[in-house]
């Protein structure tokens, strides 16, 4: 598989992390226009890095687009003439939707929508994805190439606004959750690099236990908080004080962002 990033930077080189460590291509094409912060992925044999989109796409197969919404129509009009049957273009541009993909590049090529998040660097990302008419013939390609490096999950278009704010914005409030766990460590008396260590192994001990048993994440809470303990104590002083209401509304803030960024 010859995969092109069109756009190397925070999500384009988490995912090109992702597919090295995965061994998920045989040969890949790192974009941007600005180079030289990327050219240490050179050292890998079969990575290409250069400013020219028309060269990566006339390369490879697999074209995932990761540049800011403001560039994407553009550079898809740049590169367009050289779309063929075997080119599979993967957007994770939020806000932009498949229709106005089909509006710049016709109706007629594979095109997959995808909503990853950074953890895809280290392979645990969860990605929504979803494909225009003629892309349903990928989707299950696409699901490959995001199962290599996590999770995937299709869903209708109409919920990649939901799945942005959850999975890909979701990876910066779970490292707020983890820090602020971390200050409260602190505070309690561990320094900070046992306080971090603390934090994010019990984060991805609860992650987990829900994972392997399915169950719901009150039945885990009920395991932990004895009755009249420290537990329930600090659980009910969290939720006077707002917690997960104050989750929900920055959930919904997020959402009515992107509602309105889709507006310009
Ligand atoms: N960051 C995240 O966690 C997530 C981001 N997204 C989406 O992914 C996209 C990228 O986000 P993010 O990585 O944060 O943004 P960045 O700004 O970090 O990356 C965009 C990259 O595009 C490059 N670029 C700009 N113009 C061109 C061009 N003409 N040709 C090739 N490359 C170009 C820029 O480099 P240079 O200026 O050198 O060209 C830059 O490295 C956005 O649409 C965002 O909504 C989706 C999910 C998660
Ligand atoms: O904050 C943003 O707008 C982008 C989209 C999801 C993650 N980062």
């Amino acid at each position: 598989m010859k995969i092109a990033i069109i756009g190397a930077g925070n999500l384009g080189l988490s995912i090109a992390k992702g597919i090295l460590n995965s061994n998920g291509a045989t040969s890949m094409y790192l974009t941007k226009r600005n180079v030289r912060s990327i050219s240490e992925y050179e050292k890998y044999g079969n990575v290409t890095v250069t400013p020219d989109n028309r060269e990566a796409v006339a390369k490879c197969d697999i074209l995932i687009f990761a540049v800011q919404p403001g560039h994407f129509a553009s550079i898809l009009e740049s590169v367009k003439d050289l779309f063929t049957d075997n080119h599979v273009i993967i957007s994770t541009i939020t806000g932009f939707e498949l229709n106005r993909i089909e509006d710049v590049i016709g109706t007629d090529r594979y095109i997959i929508r995808s909503m990853p998040n950074t953890a895809i660097s280290v392979g645990e990302s969860m990605t929504c994805i979803c494909s225009n008419e003629k892309g349903k013939k990928r989707i299950e390609l696409a699901k490959a190439i995001f199962n290599r490096m996590g999770h995937s999950m299709e869903i209708p278009e109409s919920q990649m606004q939901a799945a942005t704010v959850i999975c890909a914005s979701g990876i910066a409030f779970w490292m707020r959750l983890i820090r602020a766990t971390t200050q409260g460590a602190i505070q309690l008396g561990f320094d900070a690099r046992e306080a971090q260590e603390l934090a994010m192994h019990t984060c991805n001990g609860a992650a987990k236990l829900l994972i392997e048993s399915g169950n719901h994440p009150e039945e885990e809470i009920d395991r932990v908080t004895t009755p009249m303990g420290c537990t329930i104590q600090g659980l009910n002083e969290m939720e006077h004080q707002g917690l997960s209401s104050s989750l929900i509304q920055g959930i919904v803030a997020s959402y009515d962002k992107i509602t309105e960024f889709k507006k310009r």
